[in-house]
């Protein structure tokens, strides 16, 4: 409490203005925060609110770091070709302003009271420690914390290099961004806690970079948009910086007259004692652990990755087909979809699914190949969603084990919203298909008397139900659809419904094209043997109608691929005509 004192004292006397309502606390959960101290006047609850005005000798900028790095233009223009990051070498100065004893310069000692409140233990996982990293495994999350951190080496070689600033490398210090990076940070933990660091080494560079990421505004505001290279350079502005996130709130910082001034909308709102809020940008929960070390319970900006591994060759026929597939792996073997409570179902992903289901002979996706990519999407989903579930229940035990549940917590409820939505499509696309195109077993079973009756005697099986229950589906969908290609008009009259003409139609087309090996004899060989001549000799009226041999069944098994989805959630089949999907 002391130097957060010191520094609000500090930036009073170097010309900061703070809003007498406004206070500064320091909580367990989320560090320093603000807060109002008495409610708002009825009188300005029509304007914005002015809270915090900053001279802008107060900001860390780029420029500071250039002028004390002696950076001539030419050096400028190399770190900016050279190093993505434009932020680079004001977060090397703030290492040396932090961490160099030898620097006492003007400017080290004049930041003194804001350098004394930038914590050393910091939340992102960056600094977890490799217990709590390995209960992310199976989450993107790792996977980004590593490739950032390979990056973040790259970055910190590239500017010691361009900047020629010796950085002595010691017995502790990593050879190689190859080698293993997380247990080199964990073996430097403690020393950095204790701000025993090199400025110039990678781990007070990764601190840096951290605090950064977590307290930096975009240098967009203080000048014209066209003076700005790039969007992402930064500048660390005391004060302003002690208040916490909230996602949505309104509020605007503004630049006039060499003073950076933070204003709220929605301090109409708030009571006493309420806590005031900056707006990050919205950002998803993997957005705010990364950068921030913490997530937001009901995030309604959250997202998640659905990264799909269906190699080079698929992808680009997908693409060909006129799959619209915008992001897509360097090595072309994955493509991924975000799911978000705005999209918790991409289009793109169900005609992709819908695509991977597709027979090659049907030129255009189908209502089958959608149902079908629809229910193996869903098995997706469902992993995903019992991952979390499963992973939203640990880790209590470890500081950062709430975090962690939370963040797992938010993605599993972000997949039942899609799960739910998947649903939801399901239900509608059936409805959407014309009654003359569609016809269940379900009904089949109930018109068809003789037919259920023969399975009694089949499979000995008494109700539809009973049928799912024992596995006979495919079966006696076998069976009927031979008995289906086998009824004369005269038969057909004696049906209290008409057996679609698609259904023989396909029968028949395919009945012309196929082509027979012996295996496909031998795989219906048991289920044929079983079931004949035993059905023609008791229920001749039904099995003995027709052609009944082995190849109708061969036949009946193909038309069942070309025209039947099974509802995974009750076992019911349905036969669908051909239809392009709409
Ligand atoms: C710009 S600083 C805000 C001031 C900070 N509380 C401090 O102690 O200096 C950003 C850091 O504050 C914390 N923070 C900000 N918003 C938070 C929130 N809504 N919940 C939890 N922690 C938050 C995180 O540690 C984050 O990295």
């Amino acid at each position: 409490m002391e130097s957060l004192d010191k520094f609000i004292q500090w930036a009073k006397e170097n010309g900061s203005l703070i809003d007498k309502r406004l206070s500064f606390k320091i909580s367990d959960k989320t560090g320093i925060q603000v807060v109002l101290d008495s409610k708002i006047d009825v009188d300005d609850k029509k304007v914005d609110n002015l809270l915090i005005s900053v001279p802008e000798e107060l900001l860390i900028t780029r420029k500071m770091a250039e002028t004390h790095f002696h950076v001539t233009k030419e050096v400028s223009s190399k770190l900016d070709e050279c190093i993505t990051n434009p932020n680079a070498i004001t977060q090397l100065y703030l290492s040396k302003l932090k961490f160099s004893d030898h620097d006492k310069g003007d400017s080290n000692q004049f930041f003194k009271p804001y350098l004394n409140i930038l914590s050393l233990n910091l939340q992102q996982p960056y600094f977890w420690t490799a217990d709590e990293l390995s209960l992310l495994k199976g989450t993107d999350l790792l996977i980004i914390l590593r490739s950032d951190l390979i990056k973040l080496y790259d970055e910190w070689e590239q500017l010691l290099k361009i900047l020629k600033i010796e950085h002595k490398k010691t017995g502790k210090d990593l050879k190689s961004n190859s080698e293993n990076i997380i247990v080199y940070i964990q073996n430097c933990l403690h020393d950095l806690h204790i701000g025993n660091v090199e400025w110039t080494s990678f781990i007070s560079y990764l601190w840096s970079s951290c605090i950064f990421r977590s307290r930096a505004f975009p240098e967009v505001i203080l000048l014209d948009y066209q003076n700005v290279n790039n969007l992402q350079q930064a500048f660390l502005y005391p004060i302003v910086d002690l208040l916490n996130h909230k996602n949505d709130q309104r509020v605007k910082w503004v630049y006039s007259g060499g003073r950076v001034s933070f204003v709220s909308k929605e301090l109409q709102n708030m009571e006493n004692g309420d806590e005031v809020y900056n707006n990050y940008g919205d950002k998803s929960n993997e957005e705010l652990l990364l950068g921030y070390g913490f997530v937001e319970e009901n995030n309604n900006h959250e997202n998640s990755r659905l990264t799909l591994r269906l190699g080079a060759t698929t992808i680009q026929s997908a693409k060909d087909f006129g799959i619209k597939l915008t992001n897509i792996t360097d090595d072309n073997s994955c493509v991924q979809f975000i799911i978000s409570y705005k999209d918790p179902l991409p289009r793109e992903l169900i005609y992709l699914f819908g695509y991977l289901e597709k027979l090659k002979s049907e030129d255009t996706l189908v209502n089958r190949s959608i149902l079908e990519g629809i229910s193996e999407l869903s098995k997706i989903l469902q992993s995903k969603l019992e991952f979390f579930k499963s992973h939203s229940k640990t880790g209590g035990q470890f500081s950062h084990g709430s975090v962690i549940k939370q963040y797992m917590s938010s993605q599993k409820k972000l997949y039942i919203k899609s799960i739910e939505s998947l649903q939801k499509f399901q239900k509608s696309t059936i409805k959407s298909i014309p009654s003359k195109e569609i016809l269940s077993f379900k009904t089949i079973f109930k018109n068809d008397q003789l037919f259920a009756n023969s399975l009694l005697f089949a499979f000995g099986i008494t109700s539809f139900e009973d049928l799912v229950r024992q596995g006979y589906v495919k079966q006696a969908l076998l069976l009927w659809i031979v008995r289906a290609s086998n009824l004369t008009k005269n038969s057909h009259k004696k049906l209290p419904f008409s057996v679609p003409k698609y259904i023989n139609d396909t029968f028949e087309e395919v009945s012309k094209s196929i082509v027979i090996e012996k295996n496909d004899v031998m795989r219906f060989m048991d289920f044929y043997k079983q079931l004949f001549p035993k059905l023609t000799v008791k229920i001749p009226e039904v099995y003995k109608e027709g052609d009944w041999g082995i190849r109708q069944f061969i036949v009946a098994d193909t038309v069942i691929d070309h025209l039947v989805w099974v509802n995974p959630n009750n076992q019911e089949p349905l036969i669908l005509n051909k239809i392009k999907f709409e």
